[in-house]
């Protein structure tokens, strides 16, 4: 992947090969400015590589049309960021259930599972809450059940542990890894933190643009 500017060209991502199994946890690692966001975007079908293939999930992501590719990652991707990305104006139960409306779920199933997702990560009784009411540990527990909305098959969490303490980062990938297992879900996660490097069953690291994977498993 190559960025282009009036200050120039740069390649950022040098022969990325990489390949994700389902329903396990891959982190991309790497220090600042390796490419690690711009990988993310590109496997999102949010920026479309100057060369290369992307499948996910058996879809060329490249070969979609804009639209489509909105579609898909609606339908498939589900995303965690490091700031919550909360709707701050709207209660725990709103913001679950603006994502609800936007991917066309409505009535008592809909209503039914934000309640599922809640009690799952371990919310219920928090729903009329709003964010400021919450610490950031639960925040990121609201942003975490928000993304799982719909049942993705796909979360990709950018630095989702990078705002909380060392606790309560553990205890939101401890989350992530348990959600995983149990949804069948495959995660994705951009980080800096090794405290959480245990709940990765594969690590790819980017340096200089070039990529090594370790399996942990
Ligand atoms: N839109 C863009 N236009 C031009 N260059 C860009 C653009 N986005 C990123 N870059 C460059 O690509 C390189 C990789 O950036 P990227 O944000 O992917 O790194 P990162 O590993 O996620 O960094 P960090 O850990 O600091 O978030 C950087 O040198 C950056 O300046």
């Amino acid at each position: 992947m190559t960025y282009s500017s009036l200050a120039g060209s740069e390649q950022v991502l040098k022969g990325i090969n990489l390949c994700v199994a389902p329903a396990s946890i891959q982190f991309l690692m790497g220090p600042s400015g390796s490419g690690k966001t711009t990988l993310l975007l590109i496997l999102a079908g949010l920026l479309t590589p100057t060369s290369g293939e992307v499948c996910l999930l058996g879809q060329s992501l490249p070969k979609l049309s804009r639209r489509e590719r909105e579609k898909f990652r609606l339908q498939h991707i589900g995303f965690v960021a490091q700031d919550f990305n909360l709707f701050p104006a709207l209660t725990v139960q709103e913001n679950l259930d603006f994502v609800m409306k936007y991917k066309g779920l409505r009535g008592a199933a809909a209503q039914e599972q934000a309640q599922d997702l809640l009690t799952q990560v371990g919310l219920a009784g928090k729903e009329p809450y709003f964010p400021h009411q919450l610490s950031g540990g639960q925040k990121q527990r609201v942003a975490i059940a928000r993304a799982l909305v719909g049942s993705p098959d796909l979360i990709m969490a950018d630095e989702p542990t990078a705002s909380l303490d060392g606790d309560r980062g553990y205890e939101i990938a401890a989350l992530l890894q348990q959600l995983s297992r149990e949804k069948h879900c495959t995660v994705l996660v951009v980080t800096h933190d090794y405290r959480i490097q245990e709940i990765a069953d594969r690590i790819l690291y980017l340096n200089n643009g070039q990529a090594t994977t370790e399996d942990m498993r």
